[in-house]
């Protein structure tokens, strides 16, 4: 298997557990981790027969922007549901979803979830 990486992808979500959490969304960072068969982008050279990077940067912004959830975990779940759901050929998902600065001794916390597709 091959793999696509996205590394800090900066995205914003109204996220968190706590009422003071929940006026105003949250700056968040992703870094994904893709399992692909690359080898037909490498005879063709054409972004159609391989994963677009760009595109699923965008579908992870999107589910960011329209979520509300408490939970980090729960945000993750329904990152890689959208991920096998629009992109056919991703067979494994690696997400690390890191919320810097929210805690005041630490200068990042984050939840980290791999998932084969179903
Ligand atoms: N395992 C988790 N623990 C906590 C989360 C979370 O998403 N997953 N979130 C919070 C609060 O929302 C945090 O942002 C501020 O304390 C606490 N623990």
């Amino acid at each position: 298997m091959d793999t696509i990486y996205i590394e800090k992808l900066g995205v914003e979500s109204l996220i968190g557990v706590y009422d003071w959490e929940r006026h105003s969304p949250t700056s968040l960072l992703l870094d994904v981790t893709l399992g692909v068969d690359l080898q037909p982008a490498t005879l063709s050279d054409d972004v159609t027969d391989t994963v677009d990077y760009a595109r699923v940067a965008e579908t992870l912004e999107e589910v960011a922007a329209q979520s509300q959830f408490e939970l980090l975990e729960a945000l993750a779940g329904k990152m890689i549901e959208r991920l096998f759901n629009d992109f056919v050929t991703i067979q494994r998902v690696r997400l690390k979803v890191s919320k810097p600065g929210i805690l005041p001794l630490a200068e990042n916390v984050a939840i980290e979830m791999q998932r084969e597709r179903p």
